[in-house]
């Protein structure tokens, strides 16, 4: 009873009493503790507040003043004005707006029917189960079917089976190139066997014989049976679609292995090119000439001056630093390297050709770029030719032909800023874009796309291949001898391959260069020192070769690597002795006939180290890219090689495992 009458209370709002607010309309009031009051003093204070703003309005409005919620001029507005408005929208097939769509935390279950993102789920369930080779309810219509087919078979032939190679999926970063594509392309490169065959300019053809003796010179490789006819504008464009007239300068994409004759699949075009506009351009002032002559026959009163004044003589082919093509590169090495062939096909073809890196003195840049004579193609690296264009802008203003070597290395982070500034300020004159590589990343796939849609790509039909005459070799530095040294590895990895007897080499129809040329790729480049240091010490011809390295050493070292440099073989006897003598160094036993270079990726990108048979990986590279460019310093041009990884502790032997693998099937590293 008691509780009843202290339940039965007045309600502050209805000023009814009534007993535990069973039968009353406003029950939390009846149940007022302290929290409650507040509560009620707080709504109270709200509707007094509603009720006040309404006032408000309601005498503004009478008095004709500004709504509070129309903005007026003094108030910046939020709402901007629509930058899409020109894009007409999707108009409702009866005139009924669309129902917005509400995307509710459970809104996916349930659903009848699968559309969108659900059907790619849906496809790639139905693709893992078929893998995993069980069967599936779902009836592919004709078209998913041929799709999924074509796909697992491509991935089939691409990884070799679709359960191997886990390791490297975990760090799959290549581009995957279809095998369809590829049988398609091997075909096409059979029809062209010689250089003869391409419509090149008669003094280009005259080049490729007298320049380049080298009787294998005269068929072209697979990538520039490919590259050639195309940039010469042979090959048929793609039939699309929506054939819409294109604008810009056309844009090619070669993507062919390591060590396949790139540098003169993009040359001998850009050289053809040169000459044909350099001939164009003195046939348009013969004619103008002749148009002249004869209009001032006609009429002996012309006069040919402006006010008295001389028109200057222009002649646009000798243009001072107006290039009409540049090769971008990622190094001073491949400056100078892609600059020698270039200079030894100038001599015939009578084209000048300007290197230029940072090695070079601003007085050799200067004379090379501004030459009276004028200047032709440049090669340069991407951030010295932005610097100069930066001050000199009209060095680009000419330029119809842009190459871009190594472009998985001039489009990723470091690189990119420059060459797309150069890209952007050539874009007006240029009528072709041709970007090379080795390896196609996804980051650089993914560029292209967006960036260039209609770009026209030549695969070559062993892309992100090793080939099968390079071999692998795995030293486990885990086991004995070595007990977790890697150095004491490398050092003994390379006194067996100094002391071994060299192949006999078909080609050459002798024992194989006795001077052996290694190559030690590290990951880090600090390593590079440590590693050429202790190699030293055990009697080894071992140099690092970092950006830091003098310039002058490192091209002296690169260029018996390379080739360049002729080679002074040690005497007869002299020919894989060791010396009793003591070196420099203080050891009593010397590799004499084994020169080594201790490098990183410095050394692994474009440079053409034909003499090189012997590649060690010191470390396990990062990714299948380093892989494909530190193997494709060996097995050159058909040339036979050999790799050796140094597998130490916290190394990932399972990637190497799967990477020697996918070499003895002659397949793609994915
Ligand atoms: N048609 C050919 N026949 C024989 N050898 C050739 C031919 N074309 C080029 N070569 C030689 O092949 C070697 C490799 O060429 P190049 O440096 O252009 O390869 P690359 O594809 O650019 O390699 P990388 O991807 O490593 O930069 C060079 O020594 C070159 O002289």
């Amino acid at each position: 009873m008691m509780g009843l009458r202290h339940a039965a209370r007045a309600c502050p709002l209805c000023e009814v009493r009534s007993f535990l607010g069973r039968l009353h309309p406003h029950p939390p009031q009846l149940q007022q503790t302290q929290q409650t009051q507040t509560q009620t003093r707080f709504y109270a204070q709200m509707q007094r507040d509603r009720a006040a703003r309404f006032d408000d309005a309601a005498a503004r409005r009478r008095s004709g003043g500004p709504s509070r919620r129309r903005p007026d001029a003094s108030r910046p507005s939020r709402m901007v004005l629509s930058d899409t408005v020109a894009r007409p929208a999707r108009p409702a097939p009866d005139g009924i707006p669309p129902k917005k769509k509400t995307r509710e935390p459970f809104s996916h279950l349930n659903r009848t029917k699968a559309t969108g993102i659900m059907h790619k789920r849906l496809d790639l369930r139905q693709d893992q189960r078929l893998d995993a080779g069980q069967d599936t309810q779902r009836r592919p219509s004709s078209t998913t079917e041929r799709r999924d087919g074509d796909r697992r078979f491509d991935r089939k032939r691409t990884t070799g089976s679709s359960d191997s190679f886990h390791a490297l999926k975990m760090q799959k970063s290549l581009h995957e190139i279809p095998y369809r594509l590829r049988s398609a392309i091997k075909a096409k490169v059979d029809e062209i066997d010689s250089f003869e065959r391409l419509p090149l300019m008669e003094s280009v053809q005259k080049a490729i014989k007298d320049a380049l003796p080298d009787l294998e010179y005269r068929t072209p490789t697979p990538a520039q049976a490919v590259a050639i006819p195309a940039l010469l504008g042979l090959q048929k464009q793609p039939r699309t679609r929506n054939p819409v007239k294109k604008t810009g300068p056309e844009s090619y994409l070669l993507a062919a292995e390591t060590g396949s004759g790139k540098t003169l699949a993009y040359l001998l075009p850009v050289i053809d090119a040169i000459k044909r506009e350099e001939a164009a351009e003195k046939d348009d002032a013969e004619r103008k000439a002749a148009d002249d002559a004869t209009a001032r026959a006609a009429d002996p009163t012309r006069r040919d001056d402006i006010f008295g004044v001389e028109e200057p003589d222009l002649n646009k082919a000798v243009d001072p630093a107006r290039p009409r093509a540049i090769i971008l590169v990622p190094s001073a090495e491949l400056v100078a390297q892609v600059g020698a062939v270039a200079k030894s096909l100038s001599h015939e073809c009578k084209f000048r050709a300007a290197p230029i890196s940072a090695k070079n003195s601003a007085t050799v840049i200067r004379n090379r770029l501004f030459n009276e004579n004028g200047v032709d193609l440049v090669i340069c690296t991407p951030p010295l030719l932005a610097s100069i264009a930066e001050s000199n802008p009209n060095i680009l203003a000419r330029v119809t032909h842009l190459i871009v070597d190594e472009a998985d290395s001039l489009f990723d982070r470091s690189f990119k800023p420059s060459t797309t500034e150069i890209l952007e300020r050539a874009t007006p004159s240029l009528k072709k874009i041709f970007l090379c590589s080795a390896t196609i990343p996804k980051y650089l796939d993914k560029y292209l796309a967006e960036n260039f849609p209609d770009m026209q790509r030549l695969v070559t039909p062993n892309l992100h291949a090793i080939p099968r005459r390079v071999a692998l070799g795995v030293v486990d530095v885990n086991k004995e001898p070595y007990r977790g040294n890697k150095m004491l590895a490398c050092a003994d990895t390379i006194w067996q391959i100094g002391k071994a007897t060299a192949d006999y080499d078909p080609a050459e129809g002798k024992e194989a260069v006795p001077t052996k040329r290694i190559l030690v790729f590290v990951n880090e480049r600090d390593d590079t020192d440590h590693v050429a240091e202790y190699l030293i010490k055990k009697g080894i011809d071992a140099m690092a070769f970092h950006r830091d390295t003098d310039p002058n050493r490192q091209a002296k070292a690169l260029a018996s690597f390379t080739g360049t440099e002729k080679i002074k073989e040690p005497k007869e006897g002299e020919v894989r002795k060791e010396t009793a003598k003591t070196n420099a160094s203080g050891t009593s036993r010397q590799l004499l006939n084994t020169k080594v270079i201790v490098t990183t990726d410095l050394g692994s990108r474009g440079i053409d180290t034909v003499s090189v048979r012997h590649v060690i990986l010191y470390d396990v590279p990062h990714t299948t890219i380093d892989f494909i460019h530190r193997l494709g310093r060996t097995g050159r041009m058909g040339r036979r090689g050999r790799g050796i990884v140094l597998v130490g502790p916290g190394d990932r032997a399972d990637v190497v495992k799967e990477v020697r693998e996918a070499m003895f099937k002659g397949e793609a590293l994915i």
